[in-house]
């Protein structure tokens, strides 16, 4: 579950990127966040990650009050978190297999061969798993893009968070990516999902919440 509670940002010398936000996303839902260039959305999903701290309000997520966390507690947040970027940042000098299996690697102690089993299952679920030897940069952009979400979803985190997923794809392949999001929310993973693309947005059958400037201008609940 994700609290949000008259939350504030505003970065040095700018207008405000989020002026009193309060939302709650319930555990196993689906929200698009929606909204143009600038109306939030990227604020909203690095303060949930804690890439950047709110100034006022309260911000929790599975009932801990991440403003108030030290450095030093952030993987009690971040263990239970997978993120997916516009630009997919996988590691250009390891191999498809290597760019999961690492997302496990340092973030548990399991022992090598279960850590290359649960890579190869999340490189399956995402239909890649016959390029496994591959590079990234040998793949197409939605190819690289399912590994992000493989990588995201190996660790078997609560929540999901993407960033504009398919802002570099095609609108066939952008479906494609949408339906890995809705599987994984399926089995019980919570989706925030930041668009502006309005196919995508008309396309699933789930909760919408529009930011504009930094204010919520329209929320539509699916429950
Ligand atoms: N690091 C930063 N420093 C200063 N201002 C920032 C920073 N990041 C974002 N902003 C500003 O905060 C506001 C919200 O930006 P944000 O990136 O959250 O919007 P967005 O809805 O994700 O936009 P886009 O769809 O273009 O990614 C904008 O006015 C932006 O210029």
């Amino acid at each position: 579950m994700i609290q949000l509670y008259n939350v504030y940002k505003t970065y040095e010398g700018n207008t405000p990127a989020l002026f009193d936000i309060s939302m709650i996303i319930k555990k196993g839902a689906f929200v698009f966040l929606s909204g143009p260039s600038g109306a939030g959305k990227s604020t909203l999903l690095k303060i949930l990650f804690r890439w950047e701290k709110h100034d006022h309000g309260q911000v929790l997520v599975n009932g801990m009050n991440i403003g108030k966390f030290k450095e030093s507690m952030l993987y009690l947040l971040r263990r239970n978190i997978g993120v997916v970027f516009q630009d997919y940042k996988l590691l250009p000098g390891k191999t498809i297999f290597e760019n999961v299996a690492f997302a496990l690697e340092i973030t548990s102690n399991q022992p090598r061969r279960l850590i290359r089993s649960r890579a190869w299952e999340a490189l399956k679920n995402v239909g890649l798993s016959h390029r496994k030897d591959a590079y990234p940069l040998q793949l197409s952009g939605g190819e690289q893009q399912r590994v992000a979400i493989a990588r995201a979803l190996v660790t078997e985190p609560k929540i999901l968070l993407a960033d504009e997923p398919t802002g570099n794809l095609d609108p066939d392949i952008s479906q494609e990516i949408l339906k890995l999001f809705e599987k994984a929310n399926r089995v019980g993973t919570t989706v925030v999902f930041a668009t502006h693309n309005q196919d995508m947005l008309a396309s699933g059958n789930h909760s919408v919440i529009t930011l504009n400037r930094g204010r919520i201008v329209d929320t539509r609940v699916l429950t």
